[in-house]
Formats: structure tokens, C-alpha cells, sequence
């Protein structure tokens, strides 16, 4: 069975991870590429202006697939090499195709979300969660460290103090502390996830295509880039936005108070 399954609804695809009887979990074999795949094919696809990411069954990911690793154990007889390189060519394919995607994301967090799958959410632009949802960075718990990218991300996203509590602690917090905390937008009632993350991306998806994409890639940069080096790009960016017919139309939509209808061009 397919890991990922992907909808198109208009100007919006809907990336689902569909293992539900282990609750989403993730890394065997092939998942990287699975998702890489996916997530090229939306980056390719010039028509697709914003992602919903979320899981199918009663979580969005519990994250590292536990039985896997006892399946695995003293497998490559302490050749830690390989276990490197293989996490590098599966999971960390997964969190990177998920960062790496070019137009705006949208984690739509259903249920759990816990160590890969709190850091596949946080690979998102933006979380919102069902209000049953629960987040932890339970890493240390299972001897292991936070290895696909949380550790950058996370303090980025939540700051240092907070990050660190769950990081040291590995506490699952619920989707109200996770909201006040910044993990994500905002809690919704299950019921009305799917319908809020939907909204969001329509929203969104009436945005001018080109200056969508340039304007995420700014935002992502602007994380590690020197302000010089992000000036430069922004200018760089402000010209190809400057030549296209959407910005005309953002022009004279708002002199004849009337909405613009962004075309892609
Ligand atoms: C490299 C990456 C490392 C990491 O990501 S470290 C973190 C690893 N993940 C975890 O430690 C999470 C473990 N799972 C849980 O804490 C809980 O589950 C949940 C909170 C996600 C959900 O709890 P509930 O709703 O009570 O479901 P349930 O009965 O515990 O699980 C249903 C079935 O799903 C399997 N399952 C759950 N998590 C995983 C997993 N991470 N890998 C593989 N299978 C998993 C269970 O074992 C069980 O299956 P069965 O019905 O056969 O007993």
C-alpha cells in the first residue's frame, strides 16, 4: 500500500499519509522516496499553488515506525555507517521533501504527531491542529536524538526554552498548549479540521502564483541568509515579480476597488 496519497482540488493538492493501522508511522523502506516523489511532482506542477498536509485514521504520524526497530535490532552488526546513510536516504528524504516544497504548506495535524511526525508538521509553513491532536519530541525516550531536522527547526519555531523542555523531557503536550505555545496556528474541533485547513489553502491560492512561490523561498532563506544576502535576493525576486501580468492586475484590481484574479503570468 502507497504511504502517500495525493488529491488535487483545484489550485490544491492534498498530500495524505495513509498507513493508519500504525498510525502513520514512517521509514520503511521506500517512504523517502515516496514522498520525494510526491512533493516533486507538486513543485513541477506550476498549477498547484498550496499543499495540505495531514494523515489518514486517528493520527498524523506517531512518527518513527518502533516495531521496525525492534525488527532491525543488531542488524547491521553495529555498523553505524549504514545505519547512517540509510537514515540520510530514507528519513531524512522525507523531512526534506516536505521542506523543500516551493509553494505554501499547510500541516493539518488530525491527531498524534509525535517524534518524525511532530517534525514532518513542523516541516509545514503552517500548523493547524485538530483540537484532540497531542505533540511530543519523544526521541530521548527511545535512546535516540532528535535527528531529522527538529533540532534546527524547532527552536526556530517554538524558541530555545520551549524547545528544549520538550526536547529533555519528552512531555506530549495537547493542542491548546501547543497553540499557545506557537507550535501551531490554532486548534479547531475535529470535525471542522479539514474543512479549516481547505479555507486556508483556498485563501492562499488566490495569491499572484510566481510572487506565492518567491515570496516562500524569501521567507525560507530569510531563516539562515544574512540580511545582505536576503536584500539582494528580494530585489532579484522584486524584478521577475515586477514583469509579470498578475502584478499589473494587483495594480489595477485595487485602482478600480474591485478584487484581482491572479492568472500565473
Ligand atoms: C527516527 C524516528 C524516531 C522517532 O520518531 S521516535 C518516536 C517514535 N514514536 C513513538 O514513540 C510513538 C509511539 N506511539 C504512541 O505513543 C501511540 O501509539 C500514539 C500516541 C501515537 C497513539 O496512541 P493510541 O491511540 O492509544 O494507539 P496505540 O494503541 O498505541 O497504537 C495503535 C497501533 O499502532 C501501532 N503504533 C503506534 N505507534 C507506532 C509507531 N511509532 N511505530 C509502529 N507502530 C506504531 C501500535 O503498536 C498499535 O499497533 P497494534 O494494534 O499492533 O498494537
Amino acid at each position: 500500500m502507497s504511504l502517500i496519497l495525493t488529491e488535487k482540488r483545484g489550485h490544491i493538492a492534498i498530500l495524505t499519509l495513509n498507513r493508519p493501522d500504525a498510525m502513520n508511522a514512517l521509514g520503511a523502506p521506500g517512504d523517502g522516496d515516496q514522498v520525494a516523489a510526491a512533493c516533486e511532482a507538486i513543485n513541477d506542477d506550476q498549477d498547484i499553488r498550496c499543499v495540505i498536509l495531514t494523515g489518514a485514521g486517528k493520527a498524523f504520524s506517531a512518527g518513527g515506525d518502533v516495531k521496525a526497530m525492534k525488527a532491525r535490532e543488531g542488524a547491521f552488526g553495529g555498523n553505524g555507517v549504514k545505519v547512517r546513510d540509510g537514515y540520510r536516504k530514507n528519513i531524512h528524504r522525507i523531512v526534506r521533501a516536505i521542506y523543500g516544497l516551493e509553494v505554501p504548506s499547510i500541516a493539518a495535524v488530525n491527531g498524534a504527531a509525535i517524534g518524525l511526525g511532530c517534525d514532518v508538521a513542523c516541516m509545514t509553513d503552517i500548523r493547524i491542529a485538530a483540537d484532540t491532536a497531542r505533540f511530543g519530541v519523544t526521541f530521548l525516550k527511545l535512546g535516540l536524538i532528535p535527528g531529522d531536522g527538529g533540532a534546527w527547526l524547532m527552536p526556530r519555531t517554538i524558541g530555545m526554552s520551549r524547545a528544549a523542555e520538550l526536547l529533555f523531557t519528552g512531555d506530549v503536550i495537547d493542542a491548546a498548549k501547543a497553540a499557545e505555545w506557537g507550535l501551531i496556528s490554532k486548534a479547531v474541533p475535529a470535525g471542522d479540521l479539514m474543512g479549516e485547513a481547505l479555507a486556508l489553502a483556498e485563501r492562499i491560492a488566490q495569491q499572484p502564483p510566481h510572487a506565492l512561490r518567491m515570496a516562500k523561498s524569501l521567507l525560507k532563506h530569510g531563516q539562515t541568509a544574512s540580511y545582505d544576502t536576503l536584500m539582494e535576493m528580494s530585489a532579484a525576486a522584486q524584478a521577475i515579480a515586477h514583469h509579470t501580468e498578475d502584478h499589473m492586475e494587483g495594480v489595477d484590481a485595487i485602482l478600480e476597488k474591485r478584487s484581482p484574479v491572479f492568472k500565473g503570468a
